[in-house]
């Protein structure tokens, strides 16, 4: 049976885009955007999440060896900017489709209600069966500014549009239980929730031109599948590889998502940059928040707070030997906390509607 998704997030890795010599490959693009106008036709709504700005400029000019890397990638990423969304202008158009340009940078994500201003632009070029081509704005987003790589924005935007499934594609089937250039290693056709090890079988190792390599790819795709969205990993130099996963027609990797979380939660889970308070929570409290039960986190379980916050920021949570244990708002500041720390029967300090969990690997 086909795969019947309605809202697709589609992100194509800067490995896709480029041949071998770091120049765009524009056969490539051409078969993506043809591959992307005949899932168009049954209706689907599709946001391209595309690399490539630095790729498209290095074909314009030879920069100077004068210049230090962040400001050569930004002129390279400033003019191919152009040059890429044009090609795909032109492309979409001969499809008869319009196609728009959305440059974004991590703190564009920042609070909630930019982050809702930009949710608003979205839909309403999607209502106009636009196709949003969206890339970092590499201009301005350097060194610690950066996302991790497209991956992660890719799974913002997902999350942040409540789509259906979230399609990477790279230059590999999938994830491998091993180094995919090894004979023997395999594509992981399933991933569930509970799946733990990624880190024994993904090589820190990274294509010629990609940023973030499978380990980011892994982890995101597992956090947005835990907020309820499909995530496949597929390679994109395979011919008419859209449709044929769609079709479930071609060896990937599939996270299988859980039950889809609420808009806020989905926003709560990006959110671990902007937390400004930390709690150290104990191990019953632990065992309460991963167990499949909904709870709150109650101060009985706080064991110290680590930083302090106001009512309704974000707040990190870490167990007594200080792994990440996931975020939530507060309902009340540090102060309250503080004096609640380890009393029974006192109101939560984050509620689970507010309460992202880490996957634990
Ligand atoms: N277990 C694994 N399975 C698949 N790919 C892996 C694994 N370990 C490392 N990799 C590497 O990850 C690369 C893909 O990530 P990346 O370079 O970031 O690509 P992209 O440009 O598509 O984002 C693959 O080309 C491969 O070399
Ligand atoms: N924004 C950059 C690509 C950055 C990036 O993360 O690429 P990738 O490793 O393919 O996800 C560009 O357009 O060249």
């Amino acid at each position: 049976m086909s795969l019947n998704y309605k809202r697709i997030v589609i992100k194509v890795g800067s490995n896709v885009l480029t041949k071998a010599n770091g120049l765009p490959d524009l056969e490539r693009i051409e078969h993506l955007v043809d591959q992307i106008s005949r899932i168009k036709t049954q209706n689907t709504e599709v946001i391209l999440v595309s690399s490539g700005a630095v790729a498209s400029g290095k074909s314009l000019l030879s920069a100077s060896d004068k210049f230090d890397a962040v400001a050569t990638r930004q002129l390279f990423a400033s003019i191919g900017q152009v040059k890429l969304i044009n090609k795909y202008s032109e492309l979409f158009e001969k499809k008869g489709l319009v196609c728009a340009q959305v440059l974004v940078t991590k703190e564009d994500f920042r609070d909630r209600l930019h982050y809702l201003n930009m949710k608003n632009c979205f839909h309403i070029l999607l209502k106009h069966n636009v196709i949003p081509v969206v890339n970092e704005n590499d201009v301005i987003s350097v060194t610690e500014l950066m996302f991790t790589d497209n991956d992660e924005l890719a799974g913002l935007i997902a999350s942040q549009l409540n789509a259906d499934a979230l399609i990477i594609l790279t230059n590999v089937d999938g994830i491998f239980d091993g180094d995919p250039k090894e004979a023997g290693s395999k594509v992981i056709e399933q991933i569930d929730q509970d799946f733990k090890g990624f880190s024994g079988i993904i090589s820190a190792k990274k294509s010629e031109f990609g940023r973030g390599g499978m380990m980011t790819k892994s982890t995101m795709a597992q956090k947005v599948a835990r907020l309820g969205i499909a995530v496949h990993i597929a390679n994109g130099t395979t011919p008419d590889v859209l449709p044929r996963l769609l079709k479930r027609e071609v060896l990937s990797t599939y996270f299988v998502p859980q039950k889809t979380a609420s808009g806020k939660k989905k926003w709560i889970a990006h959110s671990e940059n902007y937390a400004t308070g930390l709690v150290r929570i104990n191990d019953g409290a632990k065992v309460a928040l991963t167990s499949a039960k909904a709870s709150s986190l109650l101060p009985v379980g706080l064991v110290a707070v680590e930083k302090d916050f106001k009512k309704g920021e974000i707040i990190r949570l870490i167990d007594e030997a200080g792994l990440n244990i996931g975020l939530g708002i507060a309902e009340y500041g540090s102060e309250k906390a503080r004096e609640r720390l380890g009393v029974k029967n006192q109101k939560a300090l984050i509620h689970y509607d507010y309460l992202f969990l880490n996957p634990q690997n």
